[in-house]
C-alpha cells in the first residue's frame, strides 16, 4: 500500500464533545478568565459581550481549551510582509496539507452523543518533536465505536435493523437499496452496491449504481449512510434515559435540517440530494421518534441518495499529485466554490463547514486540464459544495451561537465563544481554503522551521492571533487571489463578505466567463 492510499485508510476523526461548549440555548453564556501575558502575570481583561445585554464581563474563560486559556489579547492582523521574506523557507517539493487529523468538529447538535472520554480539540496539538511531515488521524474511542471504513458492520446492523423496521424494507440485501427519488414516493428504484467512496465522523458514502439505468442523473449515486451513535443503534428496548432521548433529538434536528435545507437548494456547484431510502426521512418533521415507536427496537438506516462526483474531494485531489495545483485550476475551483457560498447566503443558509474535503470533484484535475480549451470548459461545473450537516437557515441578521466547524478551519470569533455573523464565518473558512490550496500548508499549522515552542502552540491559539503568513507566495505581486485570502483571513469587522469576494477580480475573471445554463 503506497504512502497516500495508506493516508486515505485511515478513518477521520471523529467530532469530538467540547464539555464547556454545550451552549445549546441561544442566550450566550457570560465567561470569565484571566487572560495572562507570557511570563504568566494577568493582563488587562478581554471582554465578551452577552448577546443579551451587550454588557462587559471582567474577563473570559474559553471553556475546555485548556490551550487557549492563555491566549494574549487578540493583535492585530499583520502578515509579514513579503518583502521580509527574501527566500521562503518552504521546501517547495513538500506538501505539509495532507493531515486526516483533527475533523474535530465541535458539533454543538451532537454534543450529547459523544463519549466523556472522547478526545477533545484542545489534545490535538501536534507533539512537539513532530517534525515537517504528513500527519494523520490518531485513532480515537470514537472510531472504534463507529469504525468509518467499516461499511460491512454498518450493513450488518441496517440488515439486522430493517429485517424488524417494517415499511421499505422488504426488497433490501447488503448488495442493494431500494430508494425513490425525491416527490415520488410511489415509485420505488433500485441501486446496486459497487464499492465504498468515502467516510466521515457522521456517514459512510458509498458508490451505487441504478439496477435499469434508464435516468442519467440517477445512474451513479453516491448514498450518504448516517452513522448511528452506538447507543442508538444497538437499543434491546425502549430507552427511556434523558441521555438517550436527547441524543435522539439532537440526532433528529441535525440530520431534518440537513435533508431540508439539500432539498431546497438547487445549483451546479451544490451536490444534489435526489431521493431517500425512506421518503419519512423527508416526510416527517420527527422521523426517528415515528420509526422508534415503529419499532423500539432499532433504528432502520438513513440513506441519502445524492450525485456522484467521480472525482472525490478536493483534499484527496491536492494530496494525490502532491500539491502545485496550477494557479488556472485554483482560480477555477475557487471561483465556483465562491459562487456555490453566494447562492447559499442569498438563500439565509450557511454552511458552517467548508473545507477542502467538502469540495467535490466532477473531473480529475486531467481530465479538467484536457477540456480547458475547448467550449465546453465553461458550460460545466468541475466542483459540487458538499456535507450540510453543520448547515443552518437563518434570518437575516441572526447571530449564532452554536460553535461548530472544523479546527483548522474555524475563525476567531466561533474559536471565543461569542455570538458570530456564520457568513462571515463562511468566509473566513473561504479564506483558509484558497491560501491551503496557494501555499500547500494550511494556514494555522506551525510555520515551516518552527521552533519547538511554535509546534507546541495550538493551531486554535494561532487562529486567535491571525498569526499566518505567505510562504510561496510570499514574493509574488501578481496573484490578485492573495487579496481574498488576506481580507478573509483576518478580523471580521474587516473581513470581506462573498459579495466582496465575488467582485474580487480572481473570482469574477472567471465566473464572468461561465454559463452553466
Ligand atoms: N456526492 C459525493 N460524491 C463523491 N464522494 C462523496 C460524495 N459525498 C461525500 N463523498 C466523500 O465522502 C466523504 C465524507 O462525506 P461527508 O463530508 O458528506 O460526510 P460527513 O460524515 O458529514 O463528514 P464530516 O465528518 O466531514 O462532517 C467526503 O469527504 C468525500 O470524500
Amino acid at each position: 500500500m503506497d504512502e497516500f492510499s495508506r493516508l486515505f485508510s485511515q478513518p477521520k476523526t471523529p467530532q469530538l464533545k467540547q464539555d464547556g461548549f454545550s451552549d445549546s440555548t441561544d442566550k450566550q453564556q457570560e465567561r470569565t478568565s484571566p487572560i495572562k501575558n507570557k511570563e504568566g502575570n494577568q493582563k488587562a481583561p478581554f471582554i465578551v459581550p452577552t448577546s443579551e445585554t451587550c454588557t462587559t464581563p471582567l474577563t473570559v474563560s474559553i471553556p475546555t481549551f485548556e490551550n487557549v486559556q492563555t491566549l494574549p489579547t487578540p493583535m492585530t492582523y499583520t502578515p509579514l510582509s513579503p518583502g521580509n521574506l527574501s527566500m521562503s523557507p518552504i521546501d517547495q517539493s513538500s506538501l505539509n496539507i495532507p493531515k486526516r487529523r483533527s475533523h474535530a468538529r465541535l458539533l454543538d447538535d451532537m454534543l450529547s452523543i459523544a463519549q466523556p472520554n472522547q478526545r477533545v480539540v484542545s489534545e490535538l496539538v501536534a507533539p512537539a518533536n513532530l517534525l515537517p511531515q504528513r500527519v494523520v488521524s490518531l485513532p480515537t474511542v470514537a472510531e472504534e465505536t463507529f469504525n468509518s471504513d467499516s461499511a460491512a458492520d454498518s450493513n450488518t446492523s441496517k440488515k439486522s435493523c430493517l429485517s424488524e423496521s417494517g415499511d421499505y424494507t422488504d426488497k433490501y440485501d447488503d448488495e442493494t437499496l431500494q430508494g425513490f427519488l425525491l416527490d415520488h414516493w410511489d415509485q420505488p428504484l433500485l441501486w446496486r452496491k459497487v464499492r465504498p467512496i468515502g467516510s466521515g465522523n457522521f456517514s459512510n458514502v458509498l458508490l451505487y449504481e441504478s439496477m435499469d439505468q434508464s435516468d442519467p442523473k440517477s445512474a451513479q449515486v453516491a448514498v450518504k449512510r448516517l452513522k448511528y451513535p452506538e447507543e442508538l443503534s444497538h437499543v434491546e428496548q425502549i430507552n427511556t434515559s434523558l441521555r438517550y432521548k436527547e441524543t435522539l433529538s439532537r440526532l433528529e434536528n441535525s440530520l431534518t435540517r440537513e435533508l431540508q435545507v439539500l432539498k431546497s437548494l438547487n445549483h451546479p456547484c451544490i451536490v444534489k440530494l435526489l431521493g431517500i431510502n425512506n421518503p419519512i426521512f423527508i416526510t416527517s418533521k420527527k422521523p426517528l421518534h415515528d420509526l422508534i415507536k415503529k419499532n423500539p427496537r432499532a433504528l432502520p438506516p438513513c440513506d441519502m441518495i445524492m450525485s456522484y462526483c467521480s472525482a472525490g474531494d478536493l483534499l484527496a485531489a491536492v494530496m494525490a499529485r502532491n500539491g502545485g495545483l496550477e494557479l488556472w485550476l485554483i482560480q477555477r475551483i475557487f471561483a465556483e466554490l465562491a459562487l456555490a457560498v453566494k447562492y447559499l447566503h442569498e438563500s439565509n443558509v450557511i454552511h458552517r463547514d467548508l473545507k477542502l474535503e467538502n469540495v467535490l470533484l466532477k473531473y480529475t484535475f486531467d481530465d479538467i486540464n484536457s477540456f480547458k480549451d475547448s467550449p465546453i470548459y465553461y458550460r460545466q461545473n468541475v466542483i459540487e459544495l458538499a456535507d450540510f450537516g453543520l448547515c443552518k437557515k437563518i434570518e437575516n441578521d441572526e447571530m449564532c451561537t452554536a460553535r461548530c466547524g472544523s479546527e483548522d478551519y474555524v475563525s476567531p470569533e466561533i474559536l471565543m465563544g461569542v455570538p458570530y455573523d456564520g457568513h462571515l464565518s463562511d468566509t473566513w473558512a473561504l479564506g483558509v481554503i484558497l491560501y491551503s490550496l496557494f501555499e500547500d500548508r494550511l494556514p494555522f499549522d506551525p510555520p515551516p522551521n518552527a521552533s519547538m515552542r511554535q509546534r507546541s502552540r495550538a493551531t486554535s491559539h494561532r487562529i486567535a492571533r491571525f498569526d499566518w503568513r505567505w510562504y510561496r507566495l510570499s514574493d509574488d505581486d501578481t496573484n490578485t487571489g492573495k487579496k481574498i485570502v488576506e481580507n478573509t483571513l483576518t478580523r471580521k469587522n474587516q473581513r470581506w463578505s462573498i459579495d466582496e469576494i465575488y467582485d474580487s477580480p480572481f473570482v469574477k475573471d472567471i465566473v464572468d466567463k461561465l454559463d452553466f445554463s
